[in-house]
């Protein structure tokens, strides 16, 4: 199961900002190599101890006006309640409480999530510290008095946060291996209509995983007789009206849902082709070591010749080449045209994502491949391949024991993949490579 995630909210100027950095440090970013995708600061992936986080970021909120600041931050906890596991409610102790910091209270309480009461800006105990008395007055549990600036409380904080997901990885711990699927896009692309069109027109059942609050906004699909889970389909009908905001929501529920899946399909807009915000999500799926359908949506609006599909392709390939193993398929939501291949698309990426292979094969086809092309040297030193194994599967990790680590070129590791595929096929899945030092024998 994926892995927890968790949202800080609050009121403009609390010190979210500053919180986030604290806790993400350096992990800010999404695998820099992945092109399209910039650093911002709308999730990380953070530890504390041995526990693994997606921390995310529900978005800014414009100080204009009361009024204003309260249905903004009525969202930005709805986003929090949708997609996260524990909810860090910060506050400010020089701020104090206001009426806001109630009313958002209130929605949380009722929503029965975990949340965690931070006071920011105490930075001494001395000063500040009778006036964290005032916020027990949110009924939402025990304010902890933190410093993001100067880092004092931030421990704690943290042992407060984690110590909420053992029970939240315990009630997912059911065996379950029906495909999980996550569809992706930016927004307009025809994320709900997919969704729609399958519901339809095959049986819907209700998720019968009991426990986490967000198994009821997945949807479980029969398709000949087998159960396939949609993950996370209530936060794809949700709308909202400011551009911006639906981008950063599109990412959020991108980076939530497809941790908890096996497979993304990526929707695209046929018409519009793949733009900027369409690579990030990509690079997200990828990141994760996800399997990729790449689904390029409103197909039925495109005038075609026998040429246009291939085309299409090309041009897609082209901009998304960070995801070459990626599958594609071209759908009408609307004329439901292919929509059913979508299942055995999901299948075979699925068995992939998976696949196993054996040690004495894989060292075969490494061998082979290392006849066919010499290993890169360096100042007359050449690289020596001993030994593969496939060490994992969700993505296939490969661990590859060499004689000099500096000698594996990146070209050299692309080769390796190559030759993996042509023999093992992997189609919709990134494979992923760990080089090892061994001492010659
Ligand atoms: N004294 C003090 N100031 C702090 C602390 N944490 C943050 N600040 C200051 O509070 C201000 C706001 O901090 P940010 O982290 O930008 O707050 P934010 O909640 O992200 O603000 P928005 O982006 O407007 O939502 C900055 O000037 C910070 O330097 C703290 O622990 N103590
Ligand atoms: N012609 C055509 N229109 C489509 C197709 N799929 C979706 N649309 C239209 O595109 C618009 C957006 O579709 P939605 O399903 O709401 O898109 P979405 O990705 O869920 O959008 P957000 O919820 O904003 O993220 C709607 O007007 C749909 O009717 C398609 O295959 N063909």
């Amino acid at each position: 199961m994926g892995k927890p995630v968790v949202a800080v909210i609050g009121r403009p100027n609390v010190g979210k900002s500053t919180l986030f950095n604290v806790i993400a440090g350096d992990s800010i970013s999404i695998v820099k190599d992945t092109p399209g995708v910039t650093r911002d600061r709308i999730y990380a992936d953070c530890n504390w101890l041995d526990m693994n986080f997606t921390l995310i970021d529900t978005g800014g909120i414009e100080p204009e006006s009361t009024d204003i600041i309260l249905s903004q931050m009525r969202q930005q906890a709805q986003i929090a309640i949708d997609n996260a596991d524990v909810i860090i409610f910060m506050t400010d102790v020089r701020q104090g409480l206001v009426d806001a910091d109630l009313k958002v209270a209130d929605m949380l309480r009722r929503s029965g999530k975990t949340v965690v009461l931070a006071v920011n800006k105490v930075d001494s105990i001395q000063k500040f510290g009778n006036d964290v008395y005032e916020f027990y007055n949110m009924g939402i549990g025990d304010p902890m008095p933190i410093s993001a600036a100067s880092r004092l409380g931030i421990g704690d904080l943290l042992d407060a946060v984690c110590s909420h997901f053992d029970k939240a990885s315990a009630s997912q711990d059911i065996q379950d291996d029906r495909p999980k699927i996550a569809i992706i896009g930016k927004p307009n692309v025809g994320k709900s209509s997919i969704i729609n069109k399958l519901i339809g027109t095959s049986r819907v059942i209700v998720s019968d995983i009991a426990g986490t609050t967000r198994d009821a906004i997945d949807t479980v699909i029969v398709h000949n007789k087998k159960e396939y889970v949609f993950i996370d389909t209530a936060g794809i009908r949700r709308k909202s009206k400011i551009k911006e905001e639906l981008e950063r929501y599109s990412i959020i529920r991108a980076v939530t849902a497809v941790e908890r899946a096996d497979v993304s399909i990526l929707v695209i807009d046929a018409l519009e082709g793949v733009s900027e915000q369409d690579a990030k999500i990509a690079g997200i799926a990828h990141d994760r070591g996800k399997g990729v359908i790449v689904a390029v949506n409103k197909w039925d609006l495109v005038t075609k010749d026998n040429k246009t599909m291939n085309e299409h392709l090309s041009n897609l390939k082209r901009i998304l080449s960070f995801i070459p193993y990626a599958e594609y398929i071209f759908i009408s939501a609307v004329s439901g045209q292919r929509l059913y291949k979508l299942f055995d698309l999901i299948d075979m990426v699925v068995a992939n994502h998976a696949l196993r292979i054996q040690t004495g094969v894989l060292n075969e086809i490494i061998s082979e491949a290392v006849v066919l092309q010499q290993p890169p040297s360096d100042k007359g030193k050449r690289l020596k391949i001993f030994y593969s194994t496939q060490a994992a599967v969700k993505p296939p990790t490969f661990v590859v024991f060499v004689n000099n680590k500096e000698l594996m070129h990146f070209s050299y590791v692309r080769y390796l993949e190559n030759k993996i595929r042509e023999a093992f096929g992997f189609r919709g899945v990134p494979i992923r490579f760990i080089i090892r030092e061994r001492q010659d024998k």
